[in-house]
């Protein structure tokens, strides 16, 4: 928890720029964006093992803070980078198709089997050997049975989609290519049929051993069916990152109205289904109050891969993070990022494979942390492939931050992105109505002017396909 009242001093660029900005109806109004290109700034040293003593939030304290704070896309490469040190050392699982959803493949998907298996019928109609009219038999053949007899020449059988075809059949006719007379005999009613026609033969999609996906193939609907079809019951996959995800703030309400000052939580509903559509499985989600004691405990006794926390990332008298990882040894890798809202979010490594992404508690600022540095951590640790970076130009102008990145709730409409407003960092109104967040550098975006889009996971493709 913090006081904002306290801030007004400490440093200019610091003030609620970003409230004051995401109430402005008419951003026309305000004076053009700043159109210098925004400046390079050098990577910072950030790594850092923390010392066992705990310091006083001071002034210099804040300063120190935004000193070290790294660059936005730097960030995110650290994130990255951590991720994956961490994932090569992780053990591969072998799972049941119905829990490989969303998982990446260890090992390459090869053909267990023929695909086909046998040669098959691919219509209904009659299988038939030479060419016609052809006798027909009296006991037809449907999928899933046994070899059939061989076909003589001249000789016709019914067959239905998928049944094996008798040696010697020469084509399959469709029923509606033929006919059959009152002595049984069939005929082509559309020429004659060529020599294969209709008959998917053994081995069409692949033979036994054939590589039908790489290692690292993201694990879909499509490819579960593959998988199947192919003879698997078990997939090699890299697993699920466990996430544990606690909850600080004594101000906190899991019901009803706010009252009182106090607050609903809104983190505790989001960030779950969030963090499983980054590929992560949440293991627990805890609410901690404000309760430096109980933090370190939560956080010492972790085993998971990710412990994500909530608010108490900056210096007011209850925010325990920062103690609670020097308390714990943790080592530094990001201690504040050049992102608005959001920039008190940090990354730690806790334990050797274990990280902590310490989330501000201002909504907005979460989720910003949250895709600033839980998704490349947890991307890499489920090896994941990176989505490909994209642009698009904004419908309107966007003011930026003087110094650091913004990260703005946009729609998308058609090949243009829309800012929306309510994007201070306490408000999730805008993230509600959005399908991604477009990158401002520092100095603004001009209207019509090109801005990097991180999509939200289910923008695309809706929520129930996001593996949640
Ligand atoms: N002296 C300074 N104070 C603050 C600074 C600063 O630079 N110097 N930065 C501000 C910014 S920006 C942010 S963001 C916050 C981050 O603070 P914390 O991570 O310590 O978060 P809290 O103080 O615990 O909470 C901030 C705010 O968010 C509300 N909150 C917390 N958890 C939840 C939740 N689960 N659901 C809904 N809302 C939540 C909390 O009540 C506070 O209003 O620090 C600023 N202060
Ligand atoms: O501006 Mo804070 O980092 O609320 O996000």
């Amino acid at each position: 928890m913090t006081a904002h009242g306290v801030r007004a001093e400490q440093d200019a660029d610091d003030l609620d720029v970003e409230e004051a900005l995401a109430l402005v109806k008419r951003p026309d109004r305000r004076p053009e964006p700043d159109p210098r290109p925004a400046p390079q700034q050098s990577p910072q040293p950030h790594q850092s093992r923390m010392s066992p003593t705990p310091q006083e939030p001071s002034r210099s304290a804040h300063d120190a803070h935004r000193h070290q704070a790294t660059p936005w896309p730097e960030a995110r490469a650290l994130a990255e980078r951590a991720g994956r040190r961490a994932g090569a050392r992780r053990e591969l699982v072998s799972v049941t198709l119905d829990a490989a959803l969303g998982l990446t493949l260890a090992a390459p998907l090869t053909a267990l089997t023929d695909l086909p298996s046998f040669d098959s019928s691919a219509m209904d109609g009659w299988a038939v050997a030479g060419p016609g009219p052809w006798d027909v038999r009296d006991e037809g053949l449907l999928a899933g049975h046994a070899e059939p007899e061989p076909l003589a020449d001249g000789e016709a059988v019914r067959i239905a989609t998928g049944a094996r075809v008798p040696a010697d059949t020469t084509a399959v006719l469709r029923s509606e290519h033929g006919r059959t007379d009152d002595k049984g005999r069939l005929y082509p009613t559309h020429g004659e049929v060529g020599h294969g026609q209709d008959i998917r033969p053994r081995g069409q999609e692949c033979r036994s051993g054939d590589q039908l996906l790489p290692v690292g193939a993201l694990v879909t609907p499509a490819v579960l069916g593959l998988a199947a079809a192919a003879g698997y019951d078990t997939l090699t996959a890299v697993p699920r990152p466990r996430a544990e995800l606690l909850v600080l703030g004594d101000e906190l309400l899991t019901e009803g109205l706010p009252h009182d000052g106090l607050i609903r939580d809104a983190l505790g509903p989001l960030l779950p289904p969030w963090l499983r559509a980054l590929g992560a499985e949440v293991t627990s989600v805890r609410r901690l109050g404000d309760d430096a004691e109980v933090l370190y405990q939560a956080v010492a006794g972790s085993t998971a891969d990710l412990i994500v926390t909530t608010g108490g990332t900056a210096a007011g008298p209850v925010d325990h993070v920062h103690p609670t990882l020097r308390r714990v040894g943790a080592e530094l890798l990001v201690n504040g990022v050049k992102v608005r809202p959001g920039h008190p979010m940090l990354l730690a490594r806790t334990k050797e494979n274990q990280h902590l992404v310490g989330l501000p508690g201002n909504p907005l600022a979460a989720v910003s942390g949250l895709l600033t540095l839980a998704e490349p951590l947890l991307r890499t640790l489920a090896a994941r492939p990176a989505v490909e970076p994209y642009a698009l130009p904004l419908t309107e102008a966007v003011h930026g931050h003087p110094h650091d990145t913004r990260l703005v709730p946009v729609v998308l409409r058609g090949d243009r992105a829309a800012p929306l407003h309510y994007n201070g960092p306490a408000m999730l109104r805008g993230v509600a109505a959005a399908d991604a967040l477009a990158v401002v550098p520092p100095g603004g975006t001009r209207a019509g002017q090109s801005a990097e889009i991180l999509d939200l996971p289910w923008a695309t493709s809706g929520i129930s396909v996001c593996f949640t």
